[in-house]
Formats: structure tokens, C-alpha cells, sequence
């Protein structure tokens, strides 16, 4: 478990991108940050690695003040994500992998048989081990920066944007495949987006934030989709247009579920379609 408690984080130039930010993360789950540009989740998510430290308040894991833990090791021992892959390019994907597991001690010989593995965890083709980052599709790429954010077997794992650029039918293979990886591995994973789709898609729990990171709503995408907190939420989520404004509409053959368009969106299924 996660626990931000009072969170605040003010920059140097005075810019407060956390104001007072309360949130318990749970483990083994998927929380989702989703929020405009500059809501401040990407800090949010910077500061349980202390890749940014808060200027005000704590934040624990498993009860543990992450304040008292030394910020190399701590980085190194939970996984990171990026948008772009954040792949090194003079490096070969096997050695992108295996680079945290080598500065942690693991010999060689083992971290890239472990890395071998995590290449298939994620869908790769072993084949793919010496080739550079630049001779990867970009959904490929994506790929390897998951295989290296696993890499050091964290329990945790951080993933901002991770697939803000690739194109929406591999971002849908590698949404699945965070699905599946999240079954399989039972990692607590917090990710970062902007896309609500994505938001609902992947969380179990899902945290609307407005600038300064305050909290518009916090639950399963259950919960806020029938329930939107205020008309910021119901406006953000789209309830009121588009695929998610569902009606029934009665039609000779049978009543069918139709978006705000009018345009058919599926069927109510058990009976109470009819
Ligand atoms: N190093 C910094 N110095 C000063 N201000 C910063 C710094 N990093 C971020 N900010 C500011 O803090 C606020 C939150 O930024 P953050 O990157 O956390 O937002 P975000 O929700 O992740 O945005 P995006 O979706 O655009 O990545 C913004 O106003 C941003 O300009």
C-alpha cells in the first residue's frame, strides 16, 4: 500500500503542483492519475520514487516513510515507465534491460537470462535482444521500456503516459497486455494518463484531478460513471455526449442501446432488452 499523506509539492519558482494531496493507493491493483496537462500527476507520480521530493508532508509504502529510505535505492527498487521508452539508444535491448539488475549486483550472466524472460513476459520476440532501440517499431519499443521497468521485480510500478505516442491499435495491444501482465504479475501499478478511456479501461481505482492535483473524484470507474461528483467530473467523463451517454431506443426487431449520435452501441443482454 501507498499512502500520500498531506502531500505538497511547491517548485522552486513557486509553482504549487500539489496542494495538501491525500490518497491511499492500494496493493496489487491498478490506480489510474488521470487529469488535464498540468493537474500535476506526473509530479504526483515522481514522488513515490523521489525522482521529486515533497516540500510538505509524507508519503509511506507498506508504512515505511519513503523519506528515511536513500533515493538511489529506492529508485532502483521500484519500477519506472515513460512515455517515449525512455530506452538508452547507444544501448542494445538486452543491455536496456538489464541495466538496473546489473547495478543491483545481479551477475551478468543472469540478469540477461532474466531479461531474456521478461522479453517474452511482455510479448517480444527473443530475437529482438541485439538489435538497438532505434530498429524497433515504436509499440516495440514501448515494450522493452515495460520489460525494463520490471526488470528489478519491483512490487511497484510507475507508468507515465506509457503509450501517449504510438498509434490507438498498438495502444490498444499494449493496454491488454498491462491487463494481462497485471493478472500474471500482481504488481501494484500506478499509472499516468490523460485519456479517460484509458483511465477506465485500466483502473481498478481511478483519481480525477484538477490543477494544483486536487481530487475531483476518486473510486472504480463503476462507481464514478454512475455517480459523478460534481459537473467538472460528469463534464471530464463525457456522460452527458458521446459513446458514453447510452440510451435505449425501440426498434422493430428490438430495443437497442444507441450513443448520443443515435448510432447503435450493443445490446441489453438477460432479458430486459427485449
Ligand atoms: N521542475 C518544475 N519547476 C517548476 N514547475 C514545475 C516543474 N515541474 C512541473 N512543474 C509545474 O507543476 C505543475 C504540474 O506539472 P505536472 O508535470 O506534474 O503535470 P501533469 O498533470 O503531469 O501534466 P502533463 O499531462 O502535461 O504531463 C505544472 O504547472 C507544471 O508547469
Amino acid at each position: 500500500m501507498i499512502e500520500f499523506r498531506a502531500v505538497t509539492k511547491r517548485f522552486g519558482d513557486g509553482t504549487v503542483a500539489v496542494d495538501d494531496f491525500d490518497l491511499v493507493i492500494p496493493s496489487r491493483k491498478i490506480t489510474v492519475f488521470v487529469g488535464s496537462s498540468g493537474s500535476g500527476k506526473t509530479t504526483l507520480l515522481r514522488m513515490i520514487n523521489r525522482m521529486v521530493d515533497p516540500t510538505g508532508g509524507d508519503i509511506e509504502i507498506d508504512g515505511h516513510s519513503i523519506m528515511r529510505k536513500e533515493p538511489v535505492a529506492l529508485r532502483r527498487s521500484i519500477g519506472y515507465v515513460m512515455q517515449n521508452s525512455g530506452l538508452l539508444p547507444h544501448f542494445k535491448v538486452i543491455d536496456n534491460v538489464t541495466t538496473v539488475p546489473t547495478l543491483n549486483g545481479v551477475p551478468k550472466k543472469q540478469a540477461r537470462a532474466q531479461a531474456l524472460q521478461l522479453l517474452d513476459t511482455v510479448g517480444l520476440s527473443r530475437t529482438l535482444a541485439d538489435r538497438y532501440p532505434s530498429q524497433l517499431s515504436g509499440g516495440q519499443q514501448q515494450r522493452v521500456g515495460v520489460a525494463r521497468g520490471l526488470a528489478a521485480d519491483p512490487n511497484i510500478l510507475l507508468m507515465d503516459e506509457p503509450f501517449g505516442a504510438v498509434d490507438p491499435i498498438v495502444r490498444a495491444e499494449l493496454q491488454q497486455e498491462i491487463i494481462r501482465l497485471q493478472r500474471e504479475l500482481d504488481k501494484t501499478i500506478v499509472f499516468v494518463t490523460h485519456d479517460i478511456d484509458e483511465a477506465f479501461l485500466l483502473g481498478d481505482q481511478v483519481v480525477i484531478l484538477e490543477k494544483g492535483a486536487l481530487i475531483a473524484q476518486v473510486g472504480s470507474p463503476n462507481e464514478i460513471m454512475a455517480n459523478p461528483a460534481s459537473d467538472f467530473v460528469a463534464n471530464f467523463i463525457g456522460t452527458e455526449r458521446g459513446k458514453r451517454a447510452l440510451s435505449l431506443k425501440k426498434t422493430e426487431s428490438g430495443t437497442i442501446l444507441v450513443d448520443s449520435e443515435g448510432r447503435g452501441a450493443g445490446v441489453l443482454v438477460g432479458g430486459s432488452g427485449q
